[in-house]
């Protein structure tokens, strides 16, 4: 598989800030892989995410994604934020076609991918309803549907899911997980959820706060798809309780 998203020495440290958010962060990614990314709040995985997404600016070291050096965004990466943005006045086809819109006028072809996209995040049959009408889960569905439709090549979702219960954001990481590996999708994806992390991703990065980089890295030698019950078989609890007991070593003056 090659490099996809190549992270080198790269640090972060905010105007007028004592500290570097991150430093040294070297961080390989390849195509087509599902990473998850980890650590206590304020750590700096948002900021490391917008940095990749060319959101943000590195102070020292460089990203490459796709073989550019990343200065801004590209069409090839598209961000899932944690609050879904819907345009109030649109209805679910419509806020699914926003990205395409953004470029051009939307033709027939793109109309019949962005129903076709419905049907597998489980909003066939919504497709006329306007925001104000939907669950969280399914506005939620819809920022997925919105992501996938123009096929990037890296998906940057940062805890997309962390406002749903429990049930709803299970579908959602079944319906993710299933068409990640359909369409081939490098996915990064921010959660604080230690068993969302190891379920979803082949590899999860954990960050810590002091030193700001990454702590360790930990592989999920398991092939994607997965069944949901996966989350029941010692395999997947081993991974999760030895990323948990990392996290409760690092000892509090280190955070
Ligand atoms: N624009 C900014 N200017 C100055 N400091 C910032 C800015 N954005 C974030 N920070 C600081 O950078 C640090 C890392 O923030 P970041 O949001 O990346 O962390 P995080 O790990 O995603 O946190 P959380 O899990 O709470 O979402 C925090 O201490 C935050 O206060």
């Amino acid at each position: 598989m090659a490099t996809i998203i190549n992270c080198q020495e790269v640090g972060l440290q905010f105007d007028g800030g004592p500290n570097p958010i991150l430093n040294n962060i070297n961080l390989q990614i390849q195509a087509g892989e599902f990473v998850s990314i980890i650590g206590k709040s304020g750590s700096g995985k948002t900021s490391l995410l917008q940095m990749i997404g060319g959101l943000l600016t590195p102070s020292k070291g460089e990203i490459i994604v796709n073989g550019q050096n990343i200065m801004s965004p590209i069409d090839e990466m598209t961000y899932v934020f944690q609050k879904p943005v819907l345009l109030e006045w649109r209805n679910v086809l419509e806020n699914v076609l926003l990205p395409i819109e953004l470029k051009r006028r939307p033709n027939q072809v793109d109309r019949k991918k962005a129903e076709e996209l419905l049907q597998p995040v489980g909003l066939a049959g919504h497709e006329s309803k306007y925001p104000h009408e939907l669950s969280g889960g399914m506005i939620s569905r819809v920022t997925l549907a919105r992501a996938l439709l123009t096929a990037p090549k890296i998906l940057l979702m940062d805890e997309p899911f962390s406002a749903l219960d429990a049930m709803t954001k299970e579908q959602l990481q079944l319906e993710l997980m299933e068409l990640s590996v359909q369409f081939s999708t490098t996915v990064i994806f921010i959660t604080h959820d230690l068993s969302e992390a190891v379920y979803l991703a082949d590899r999860v990065v954990l960050l810590g706060k002091n030193p700001a980089n990454i702590i360790r890295e930990f592989s999920v030698p398991f092939q994607r798809p997965r069944l949901k019950d996966w989350k029941f078989e010692p395999s997947f609890t081993k991974i999760v309780k030895e990323i948990y007991d990392e996290i409760e070593g690092l000892s509090e003056d280190k955070e």
